[in-house]
């Protein structure tokens, strides 16, 4: 039931994701999600990125209305909107930051709309937060990522400069059982005194969100509830986990199941010959050099496992001996895919992931386990809670800045075929079952989006 039925006129929510696959897919869920509580959602996007989102909803319901991103930004080619297309992660201030240069057009168009109960937008679109308060709006971010890097963050900034070498285990002041290194972190907390750019970006966004009505947290509480608690006692604004977003289906990836790509088709063979299959996928932004690629390329074909591996960008250069040599055995994609119905396959059963935190997510509630790779952003916080904390999966080991061939081999076949691939695949089934808890009406995710609606629907 939702909250909302005895509720006129309904909660008008303005959602504004940032441009990157990892933080459009999540608020799409949550556009769907706030549909179900009977709210109306007004969505804000850039010309570019309109038709991928148009492609996954089908709702009428749902006002998309685009912004014309910045033209004339030092290092952003032209008709770049979105993250995965810019030439290097290099520019990501840059992109992130000319977004603000949106704010007049977004605050004309905001003034113009029926009346906006709360606007919610990601952390990285920080100034959202001034239009917000010019026009008495209350503002939630949404930064993406789980409790625990958020927590562990927080609890580990004071603590970077009194250590001096990157890879010195310190523990945790609050989490006493976490031992990290600044080498967990992203530049420039790796350093000892963090300053720069990113730095200053990042400053920012903690300001804003600090100011703002509230956090959403793309988790549900049963994962991480002293991560969460912590958030709560520790920081401000008040965090409220409403996830795994990814659960919510969109009506409109439905007929995909039904119209089955040749990938789809490839693993429907594999679960007829009864091969469990490796999902190999790294995200939609991360760069792997020809180098680290190779790697990859000669581990998984020694692994002798059969794999299913999304090459972006640099795909080219594995050269189709590989894909002769692989045969049967390996498939290579190039294009987009629907990474979740791949998850779903019921005969995918390990997942080579760079832990971007959507597709922890996803793997967690297809209830397929992990050989954590990460390499950028906060992922390899998120590897250590897949490992460390959570225990749903296992981790590649580096040698010299890169992951060799040989060890990538055991790993994939301690995962797909050893006693600890087992555990965490056992382990992985019993957090999928809580995270489905977690949605359903009643579930701690479900009441918490519901009240936290009807609350600030109630406030205005
Ligand atoms: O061919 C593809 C490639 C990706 N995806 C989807 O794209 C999203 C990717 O998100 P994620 O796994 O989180 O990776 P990134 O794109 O790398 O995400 C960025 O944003 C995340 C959320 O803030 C952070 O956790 C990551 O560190 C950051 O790199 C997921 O929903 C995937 O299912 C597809 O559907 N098809």
């Amino acid at each position: 039931m939702s909250l909302f039925s005895s509720y006129n006129p309904k909660p008008h929510v303005v959602l504004f994701p940032f441009m990157s696959k990892g933080h459009i897919i999540p608020l799409l869920h949550l556009a769907r999600l706030l549909l179900d509580h009977r709210a109306t959602v007004t969505l804000f996007t850039t010309p570019a990125n309109r038709p991928y989102i148009v492609q996954s909803l089908s709702d009428d319901d749902i006002t998309i209305i685009d912004l014309p991103f910045p033209g004339n930004i030092p290092g952003i080619p032209p008709g770049i909107e979105s993250t995965d297309k810019l030439p290097s992660m290099s520019l990501f201030v840059s992109f992130a930051r000319a977004t603000k240069l949106m704010q007049p057009n977004f605050e004309n168009v905001l003034q113009k709309l029926p009346h906006v109960t709360c606007i919610i937008s990601d952390q990285f679109l920080h100034w959202t937060l001034e239009s917000a308060t010019k026009f008495g709006i209350p503002s939630l971010g949404f930064n993406g990522m789980s409790a625990y890097s958020s927590a562990i963050c927080q609890d580990a900034v004071g603590l970077l400069p009194l250590h001096e070498s990157p890879d010195e285990p310190f523990t945790l002041t609050s989490f006493p059982w976490i031992k990290v290194t600044r080498n967990d972190f992203v530049y420039p907390f790796t350093e000892r005194h963090p300053s720069g750019p990113l730095f200053d970006f990042i400053t920012d966004i903690n300001i804003a969100l600090s100011n703002s009505y509230g956090l959403l947290v793309n988790s549900f509480y049963e994962l991480e509830p002293q991560f969460m608690d912590y958030l709560n006692r520790e920081s401000k604004p008040k965090a409220f986990c409403v996830g795994p977003l990814c659960l919510t289906r969109l009506p409109k990836m439905e007929p995909v199941l039904h119209n089955k790509c040749r990938w789809i088709q490839w693993l429907d063979q594999k679960l007829a010959q009864g091969n469990p299959v490796l999902y190999v996928a790294f995200g939609s932004q991360a760069e792997i050099s020809s180098k680290q690629l190779t790697e990859i390329a000669g581990g998984l074909e020694e692994s002798k496992v059969s794999f299913l591996w999304v090459v972006r960008k640099s795909g080219t250069e594995l050269g189709e001996e590989f894909e002769d040599r692989i045969q049967e055995r390996g498939m290579v994609v190039k294009e987009w895919v629907d990474q979740k119905q791949i998850l779903e396959h019921e005969i995918v059963q390990g997942f080579l992931s760079h832990c971007g935190w959507n597709s922890v997510l996803e793997s967690i509630c297809s209830e397929v386990p992990i050989l954590a790779w990460p390499m950028m952003a906060e992922q390899h916080l998120n590897a250590k809670m897949v490992v460390e904390e959570i225990k749903i999966g296992l981790r590649v080991e580096r040698r010299n800045g890169i992951i060799q061939a040989e060890s990538l081999k055991n790993k994939v076949k301690e995962l797909m075929e050893g006693e600890n691939g087992n555990e965490v695949r056992k382990k992985v089934k019993e957090v999928a079952e809580a995270a489905r808890n977690s949605i359903k009406d009643g579930g701690s995710s479900f009441r918490t989006l519901g009240q936290l609606i009807e609350e600030i629907h109630l406030h205005n």
